[in-house]
């Protein structure tokens, strides 16, 4: 049976475009202009898809979901949008849309991200490829949706931000998504990473140099910080700097002027400054390795990425945006099981969403079948690097030790009161897993769904808890 949409656009070439479209992949659309409107189909109608614009003649369409989802708590959303900024698309999650498709669109994706919503409304597997929003940064999650809130802030000022987290949590693309969305899209995104620069040439990297100010300076160079003039100059691994550069730095930054190695003159220059780290600057600033005023210059607006391990439940969404990724690279598309994505979410992510990155190029590449199975994953990934399973046994071990030592079981209750504190986190992890859903739960640790049921009640588990948005 064909999936019925309701289509609430004002606009009504726009409408017209995206009927026909919808209409030719065989769907039936039902299509009006305003809130009121909309309510008045959604309570005599059930819609196995809402695609709604946001500036309508009598309200916002994301601002009033509510009133809809009051109607129809579990019709998926799509949000399209002429505003193309991250605070649209916060806005829009944290109404829970299903999907944000900023304007322009490709017709493409909004079919695929029609039939991608449609398909979840009657939990159609395996999980369709998505192709994002067109948004640089990926992830729903609540640690993400922080994140973006924080850029939203920064987007209509010049503010200094200083970007931290975990090397692969994605700071860089943190910086880029600040100066694409901002004022300054315009202007050059110049990104340098004084780690990889050997010391006594970073001074000169930074702010370029004179013909003839050192033995090699045959001609005159202009700096990272000239470069980046109009636009934003992104300084990576910050922590990382020695300490003449730290200073010369921070001079630049008070007087938004440089002065070239072995020039005379200042010149100005009208940066926005972003810098990363993946070091703990506290403990640098006491060892006095990092100088605390420039820590101050730098830390305006603080935005700290968490790791991938704090936010397993992006993983679905990235290994997707990653493969649609791969395919358009050039390697094999491939799509992934359900199941094979819960293993995969199982795993440690110490290199954080590089590391997801580049496992899921190398399922693209080396996948045998177009739906990576688990089979296909643990073929190709085998056990987590190398000697991790005994670490991982002395991991466990020393956890129980642990906990004996704090609980001292009652004689005779030893094993299963050990059993229980072992079996708890393990569903618990298996419920977040699948969002709650409890058949999936029962697959992942391989146990019979009934049996799952009557370890959650015995074991006071609400399952309801780890029930995600769509
Ligand atoms: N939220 C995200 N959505 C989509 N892609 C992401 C996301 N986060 C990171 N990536 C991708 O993961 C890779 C690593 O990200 P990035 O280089 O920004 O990390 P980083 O924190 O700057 O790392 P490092 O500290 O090692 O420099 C890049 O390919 C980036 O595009």
């Amino acid at each position: 049976m064909s999936s019925k949409i309701l289509l609430v656009e004002d606009d009504r070439s726009i409408a017209t475009v995206i009927t026909a479209a919808l209409e030719d992949e065989g769907f039936v659309l039902h299509h009006c202009e305003s809130i009121a409107a909309r309510d008045r189909l959604l309570s005599e109608h059930s819609f196995d898809t809402m695609l709604t614009d946001v500036m309508l003649g009598d309200g916002d369409g994301i601002a009033s979901l509510d009133s809809a989802r009051a109607i129809d708590p579990d019709m998926p959303v799509i949000v399209i949008s002429a505003q193309n900024t991250l605070d649209t698309a916060v806005r829009a999650s944290e109404h829970d849309a299903f999907e944000y498709l900023p304007k322009p669109f490709d017709l493409d994706e909004l079919v695929r991200a029609v039939r991608q919503a449609a398909g979840q409304r009657s939990g159609a597997e395996p999980l369709p490829v998505s192709e994002g929003d067109g948004m640089p940064l990926v992830g729903r999650s609540p640690a993400m949706q922080g994140v973006y809130r924080m850029i939203t802030r920064v987007l209509r000022n010049d503010l200094t931000v200083l970007v931290t987290g975990e090397s692969g949590t994605g700071k860089e693309l943190v910086a880029e998504a600040i100066h694409q969305l901002g004022a300054r899209k315009s202007g050059p995104f110049v990104a340098v990473n004084t780690a990889a620069i050997p010391s006594e040439l970073i001074e000169s990297e930074l702010f370029g140099h004179e013909k003839g100010a050192f033995t090699g300076a045959v001609a005159q160079t202009i700096g990272k910080f000239e470069q980046a003039n109009g636009g934003t100059l992104f300084l990576d691994e910050i922590g990382d700097m020695p300490a003449e550069a730290q200073t010369r730095l921070l001079r630049a930054l008070q007087s938004g002027r440089i002065r070239r190695v072995g020039g005379r003159q200042e010149i100005a220059v009208d940066v926005r400054i972003i810098a990363a780290t993946n070091r703990d600057l506290a403990p640098m600033i006491a060892e006095g390795r990092f100088r605390e005023d420039l820590f101050y210059r730098l830390n305006v607006v603080p935005i700290e990425l968490p790791p991938l391990r704090e936010r397993r439940e992006d993983i679905e969404v990235l290994t997707q945006h990653f493969f649609g990724q791969a395919a358009e690279d050039g390697l094999p598309r491939r799509q992934i099981s359900r199941e094979a994505l819960d293993i995969l979410a199982l795993r440690r992510w110490r290199g954080n969403v590089r590391e997801l990155r580049n496992v899921v190029y190398r399922l693209a590449l080396l996948a045998r079948e177009d739906v990576v199975d688990i089979d296909g994953l643990n073929e190709i990934l085998g056990p987590e690097g190398e000697g991790a399973p005994e670490q991982r046994k002395r991991d466990f071990e020393g956890a129980l030790q642990l906990w004996l030592a704090d609980n001292h079981p009652a004689p005779g209750a030893l094993y299963y009161s050990a059993l229980a504190a072992f079996e708890k986190p393990l569903m618990e992890y298996a419920l977040a897993q699948t969002g709650g859903n409890q058949l999936r739960a029962s697959k992942l640790l391989g146990i019979n769904r009934n049996t799952l049921r009557k370890r959650l009640s015995e074991l006071a588990i609400n399952a309801d808890r780890f029930t995600r948005p769509l």
